[in-house]
């Protein structure tokens, strides 16, 4: 399992290494500088034998003593390296200055802001970020903004830019570009960034895959500490997928809420992939006045009428129907009369778009009608809608750091609602009410930006329900879903829509050896 460690837990994992004598600062920041030059020589085999040429910018911390090695590295292996450092050599942390000392016998330290342009221009070559990286505690200001600026300037438009641990100004702990007050916030625009150990939440959240560029990361030798708390990076669906034999009423019953005439493709969509991934049956629950609309359309899914709560509580008495998903194309006013009751039933419980937005003027009332069996999943508005507060936290400029991140946002939602929350976006955050969390990024190798595209947010929604009708957990429903969301994504490509979602999932699945 991949977990992603904030700044405070990665210091103490560092912490406990040389706390334990296994490991010494000076060697993890050697081997830290390793990893990055082996990556980049790895990433760009060419610059080694055409260009070798390098510009690395120090910052004042421990990001700035990876710098100092990796000059030292590249300059060993007879690459041309001009070092600029930004602050005061006497106060370099112990580690760093070491570095900084070793460089110094070989090379000159130039100082930031520059007082003379480099003397590397044009061409090609590579600049190296190590001016911050996991200590960054507030954004990038007038001193440091100009620096940054001057590569993305002619004279290095061929050159490759590769960030140390994190791109300066980017936050570790929530992806987000810090900002210095007024001034627009500032961050290196990495092709490659270099991390340590484990990635960081930053790495994978909000603005962190648009600024990393690509994402390695190196192994310095720190056992693995566990942290109850880490957010768990998913790789993996983390369920058996696979059936094991049976009847279809021992796969579960999901049943979708449809909305009314005209407004029944999304909750068809729902069912389409809840019956995909393997609900042995599914029925949808549709109002008189869509009963043609949907029976022209359905084939293996069932249908029942369900004008009011009084009808669905009716249906529900059948405990076999065991799962059920509100809010596709659901319509707000249908919501508020039938999620109560669905919620009273006690079954497993998917609620997306309608049937969260209809709780917008009174989330509490959601809050307590919810249990423990429930996933809710919000886009960024739903979200905003029902947690208001926790919205205005991750939006706006981030003046200091740590910053309140996505698994913060949701973590905090969970707790509040008592249930499953799956904050939707490319960087998914699935939280449990228990603090137990886990990001899904469609980023780096996982990119998936066609599923930006109508009635994707339905399929999900749909796999949850799915899933949670085969007797998954809420949270592990949730988990799995937005991974095999993501591959039926990729298994498609360009050209995606969402009906194509569903009709992905055997090839999907097969792949997955399931
Ligand atoms: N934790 C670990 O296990 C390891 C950490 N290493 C490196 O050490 C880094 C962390 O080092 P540090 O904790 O020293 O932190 P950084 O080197 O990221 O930066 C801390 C310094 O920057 C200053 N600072 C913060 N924000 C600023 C701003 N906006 N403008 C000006 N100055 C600012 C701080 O006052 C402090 O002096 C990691 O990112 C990584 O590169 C590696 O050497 C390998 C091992
Ligand atoms: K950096």
């Amino acid at each position: 399992m991949s977990v992603l460690l904030t700044a405070a837990q990665m210091r103490a994992a560092e912490h406990a290494g040389m706390a334990s004598g296994a490991v010494s600062g000076a060697e993890l920041m050697e081997r830290a500088g390793q990893g990055v030059v082996a990556a980049l020589l790895k990433t760009w085999p060419n610059s080694e034998v055409a260009a070798r040429r390098a510009i690395v910018l120090c910052g004042p911390g421990n990001n700035g003593g990876d710098g100092f090695v990796i000059a030292r590295l590249l300059h060993q292996r007879d690459w041309q390296v001009e070092l600029f450092l930004l602050g005061d050599s006497s106060r370099l942390p112990a580690d760093a200055r070491l570095n900084h000392d070793r460089w110094n016998a070989l090379g000159k330290v130039g100082a930031l802001p520059f007082d003379a342009p480099p003397r590397l221009s044009g061409g090609e070559g590579v600049v190296i970020d190590a001016l911050f990286g996991t200590g960054l505690t507030r954004g990038l200001g007038a001193e440091v903004a100009p620096i940054l600026a001057r590569f993305e300037a002619a004279g290095y438009a061929d050159w490759h830019r590769v960030a140390v641990d994190l791109p300066s100004g980017l936050c570790a702990d929530s992806g987000r570009v810090l900002a210095a007050g007024d001034s627009p916030a500032a961050v290196f625009r990495a092709d490659l960034t270099v991390s340590f150990h484990s990635a960081k939440p930053g790495h994978f959240l909000a603005q962190g895959p648009e600024v990393c560029g690509a994402l390695e990361v190196v192994d310095i030798g720190l056992a693995a500490a566990s942290f109850a708390e880490a957010a768990e990076l998913v790789t993996d669906p983390g369920l058996p997928l696979g059936k094991r034999g049976g009847h279809k009423f021992d796969h579960g019953h999901a049943l979708i809420l449809s909305g009314g005439f005209g407004r029944t493709g999304a909750a068809r969509l729902a069912a389409r992939a809840a019956l995909r991934i393997g609900a042995g049956l599914v029925t949808l629950a549709v109002p008189g006045a869509a009963q043609m609309e949907v029976a022209a359309q359905i084939t293996a899914l069932m249908m029942r009428r369900v004008e009011t709560a009084e009808a669905l509580a009716q249906l529900l008495e059948d405990r076999r129907l065991n799962a059920v998903c509100l809010g596709p194309g659901l319509g707000i006013e249908r919501a508020r009369m039938l999620v109560p009751e669905a919620l009273r039933a006690g079954r497993a419980t998917v609620l997306d778009a309608d049937a969260l937005s209809a709780f917008a003027g009174d989330p509490e009332a959601l809050f307590t009608a919810l249990h423990a069996d429930c996933v809710l999943t919000p886009h960024g508005g739903e979200f905003a809608r029902l947690f208001p507060d926790l919205a205005r936290h991750l939006a706006g400029p981030l003046q200091s750091g740590p910053g309140f991140s996505r698994i913060d946002a949701a973590r905090a939602a969970a707790a509040r609602a008592g249930c499953t929350v799956l904050l939707k976006g490319p960087d998914t955050v699935i939280a449990a009410p228990d603090g137990t969390v886990c990001v899904h990024a469609a980023a780096y190798g996982r990119a998936a930006p066609w599923l930006a595209t109508a009635g994707a947010g339905d399929v999900l929604a749909g796999l949850i329900c799915g899933l949670l009708a085969r007797g998954a957990g809420a949270y592990q429903a949730a988990r799995a879903a937005a991974f095999l969301h993501v591959e039926a994504a990729r298994c498609i490509g360009p050209g995606l829509i969402a009906e194509d979602l569903p009709e992905a999932l055997p090839a999907v699945l097969r792949g997955l050896g399931a």
